[in-house]
């Protein structure tokens, strides 16, 4: 199972290369990792386990951050409420953005990553609306399309196939300017 023992921190270059194509069929130890992703985030959202194992939350992962340099993004993004089904609960093969807004949206609070260990501050602009193309785990090509916070998650975990952090796209100079029609998540 996967722990923050198994999660890459900035620095490892790793997280700054560009991940492989996965083929298909499933090589046995990809549908493996697809699935230990998963499990992780999971049980990263489980208090208990999350507590017992010292996991952080997450509501996605990228196979680059535990150092498996493959197109690979697990998402488990919780619904509203406790009892509600997740908003989204999918392993995306080789995802990409085929098209997206001209808008652009950024999340109030910032975001974080597991393989940054500090708090970076600032807006991180998006796109606020994508359409992405990517294959399950049967090589069955989907197309979907996301908005709002589900959008800027799933940014957040294609960057890391790419070898972009999220603090990439943050203004030094001014970490919370924004143009006035980029749409701020609450
Ligand atoms: O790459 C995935 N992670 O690093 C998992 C930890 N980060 C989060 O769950 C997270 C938190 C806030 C905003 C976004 Cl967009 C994300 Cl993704
Ligand atoms: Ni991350």
């Amino acid at each position: 199972m996967i722990t923050m023992d198994n999660i890459i921190r900035e620095g490892h270059p790793t997280l700054r290369r560009s991940a492989d194509l996965v083929t298909f069929p499933l090589s046995a130890e990809d549908r493996k990792i697809a699935t230990e992703m998963m499990e992780f985030l999971s049980n990263s959202q489980d208090e208990k386990i999350a507590a017992q194992l010292n996991l952080r939350a997450g509501v996605g992962l990228a196979a680059p951050q535990i150092d498996v340099s493959k197109r690979i993004v697990a998402l488990l993004i919780p619904g509203e409420y406790e009892d509600d089904p997740p908003e989204l609960a999918k392993v995306m093969f080789n995802p990409k953005i085929v098209s997206h807004s001209i808008e652009s949206a950024c999340l109030k609070g910032g975001e974080g990553c597991l393989s940054v260990d500090r708090e970076v501050p600032g807006f991180v602009v998006r796109h606020s609306r994508i359409t992405v193309s990517y294959q399950d785990a049967e090589g069955v090509t989907h197309k979907a399309r996301y908005k709002g916070y589900i959008a800027i998650v799933v940014q957040h975990e294609i960057d890391h196939l790419n070898g972009v952090m999220f603090y990439d796209h943050i203004n030094e100079q001014a970490p919370f300017a924004v143009e006035d029609d980029v749409i701020i998540i609450e």
